[in-house]
């Protein structure tokens, strides 16, 4: 409790290797400028060639240094020779950053195998993939990073979201077990941050939108994330929940009667466009 008043130095991240998944837009791009920025040498990995050539542009714009790879996470061997090809290329990832995500909205009979297939390759096999293939060199080092764009629907599933949720769900599952397995093996030298935001304006859920009575929450803008998110990589915190008002949501769920917690979710009234089919739900 005390610890919480005392202020947590930021590591330095000049001269790490930082790999952000779906860097071509959105979070994903904050971020990768947010670590280019504090020097990391930033690998930015996308689906989308265009985007994440762009990102890579702004960086060194901004004087720091970047490589982008075109990589589709939904394929396990596609991110397996790209990862090769970085190790080979620019050396150890150091601080892998899994922010990579995909959204279907509709109801679970609506929604077609493939969406929900992909939907659990991009938003959790992925992480898997990626923590597999970097992990070791970090192990044989005592030292590294691996985070996780989640969200607070990894806490509290969203309906017309069950797909998204669960996924979510697992990601925050998959992020708490590996602390443990590295604490468990000696590797406290490797860190891990869980980020789970509430939803931000970046496109990628079909137009949000709150009812009148917010409680004070709001749409959250992907740089106020980035920031927040960095920040907790550079403090080594476990798991960052945002806006910090949702801090008891977690706890919240374990303690509150369920109906207590259908009355807060009316009061918000939170909606958002159903689509089947979308730009995030390509499936070749
Ligand atoms: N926006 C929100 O409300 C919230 C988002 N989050 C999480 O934040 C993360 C980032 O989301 P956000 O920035 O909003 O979304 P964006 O859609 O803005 O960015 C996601 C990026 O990931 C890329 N991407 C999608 N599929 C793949 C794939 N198969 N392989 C590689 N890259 C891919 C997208 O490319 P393309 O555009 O070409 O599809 C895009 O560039 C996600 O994990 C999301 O679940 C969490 C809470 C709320
Ligand atoms: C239960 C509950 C809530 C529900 C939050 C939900 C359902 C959030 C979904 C977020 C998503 C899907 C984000 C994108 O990744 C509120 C309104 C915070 C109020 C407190 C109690």
């Amino acid at each position: 409790f005390v610890l919480n008043f005392v202020p947590v130095k930021r590591k330095s991240v000049r001269g790490e290797v930082v790999l952000v998944t779906g860097a071509a837009h959105g979070v994903g791009r904050c971020l990768a400028l947010e670590f280019g920025r504090l020097g990391a040498t930033v690998v930015l990995w996308d689906i989308n060639r265009d985007g994440n050539e762009t990102t890579a542009e702004q960086i060194r714009e901004e004087g720091g240094t970047a490589r982008a790879y075109q990589c589709d996470c939904s394929k396990r061997e596609e991110i397996q020779r790209v990862a090769q090809q970085v190790k080979e290329e620019v050396g150890d990832v150091t601080i892998l950053f899994n922010n990579a995500g995909v959204m279907t909205t509709g109801s679970v009979l609506d929604l077609t195998d493939d969406q929900i297939e992909r939907t659990f390759q991009v938003n959790v096999l992925a992480h898997f993939w990626t923590i597999r293939a970097f992990l070791p060199g970090m192990m044989t080092r005592n030292q590294g990073h691996i985070a996780a764009l989640a969200s607070i629907a990894g806490y509290n599933g969203s309906p017309y979201m069950v797909d998204y949720s669960s996924s979510k769900h697992a990601v925050v599952g998959l992020m708490d077990t590996l602390l443990k397995e590295l604490e468990l093996q000696g590797k406290d030298g490797i860190k891990t941050t869980t980020v789970c935001p509430f939803f931000i304006d970046t496109g990628f859920c079909p137009n949000p939108k709150l009812g009148s009575t917010t409680g004070g929450l709001r749409i959250l803008s992907p740089e106020e994330v980035a920031l927040e998110a960095v920040d907790a990589v550079l403090k080594n915190k476990r798991r960052i929940i945002l806006p910090p008002e949702l801090r008891s949501v977690p706890l919240n769920i374990q303690l509150l009667p369920y109906k207590t917690q259908t009355l807060m979710q009316n009061s918000v009234n939170i909606s958002f466009d159903l689509m089947q089919s979308g730009a995030h739900n390509k499936t070749d």
